[in-house]
């Protein structure tokens, strides 16, 4: 089976690459690498090159997912069984990787047709990543929204090795979002999907220091007209503290921390939780209705 290290990088699509990579790089506090031009923009949020890659789109929303296998074996074996399974992996070429700064890659598409990359190692920087004043910590998780839910767990966990670790539930009990883990990675979930009418990119997620970032963070966001549209709160699934916000192109990021964490070895059951409010945010409050409504998913 399948074994991940971590959620690697997201490639976005954005209008405005200039004034997107000054927003992650000024207001989310992430590293720019390199030149900023008007098609393609890297920013890392760890030692490796990028962890976040912005393409020139009109149309804002999410290009692709890339996962960092535990191995360059791991790869070679996840490559074979994608294959075997018919999802039909292609390596990314010479001069794609050599722009990505990774040695081996592939990418394949999911049930959605949303395009994820599988890659073994990427370049690491030597200028250390000391975010200020917001202590982000890495890249936490990516949330979508699927037509089909039950399939795509069902992909995601018997095909790619991802681990359950709580679900949501309807009051008629219908599934309708799923938490996962990258196995072994032990966070509550670095990939959520959620029951939707459309294939859409719901938010990505940073990983915060502690609830002084959150602070930070949301005076500081509110102070530079950026939206702030949910929070502080905290989320009972993964126990998090979180807040959302809006990017220029009005894609929903999350500030996060405190997520679980999962052993290896005999980890808990994954929990079937409901629907109300104060799953979502134990101190129940209320979210704006941007949340998640800017997401298209490149296919
Ligand atoms: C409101 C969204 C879908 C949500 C719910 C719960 C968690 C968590 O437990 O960490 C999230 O990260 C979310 O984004
Ligand atoms: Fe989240």
């Amino acid at each position: 089976m399948i074994r991940y290290k971590k959620l690697g990088y997201i490639a976005l699509n954005v209008t405005d690459v200039e004034r997107s990579a000054h927003f992650y790089r000024d207001m989310v506090c992430l590293d720019q690498v390199g030149e900023i031009n008007e098609d393609v923009a890297f920013l890392s949020s760890s030692s490796d090159y990028h962890n976040l890659m912005l393409n020139k789109s009109d149309k804002p929303g999410l290009k692709r997912i890339g996962f960092e296998l535990e191995s360059t074996k791991e790869w070679e074996n996840a490559f074979e069984l994608l294959k075997k399974e018919g999802y039909d992996p292609v390596e990314v070429d010479k001069e794609e990787r050599a722009l990505l700064k990774i040695d081996k890659a592939f990418r394949f598409r999911d049930p959605n047709g949303v395009t994820f990359e599988f890659y073994n190692k990427m370049m690491q920087r030597a200028k250390p990543y000391e975010p200020s004043p917001v202590r982000v910590l890495k890249l936490d998780h990516v949330v979508l929204r699927v037509p089909n839910l039950q399939d795509t767990v069902r992909f995601f966990n018997e095909v790619l090795n991802f681990k359950i670790s709580d679900t949501r539930h309807k009051p008629d009990g219908e599934m309708y979002f799923a938490f996962m883990r990258c196995f072994p990675n032990p966070f509550h979930h670095s990939f959520g999907i959620s029951q939707g009418d459309d294939l859409r990119m719901f938010h990505i997620a940073y990983k915060v220091e502690d609830i002084n970032d959150i602070g930070i963070a949301r005076n500081r966001l509110i102070n530079l007209d950026v939206p702030v549209i949910f929070g502080p709160g905290r989320h009972l699934a993964s126990g998090s503290i979180f807040m959302y916000f809006l990017d220029p192109d009005g894609l929903t990021l999350e500030y996060t921390q405190d997520m679980e964490e999962f052993p290896e070895e005999n980890p808990r059951e994954p929990r079937m939780l409901d629907h109300t409010l104060r799953t979502t945010d134990l101190w129940e409050g209320a979210s704006d209705p941007r949340i998640g409504k800017v997401g298209h998913v490149e296919v």
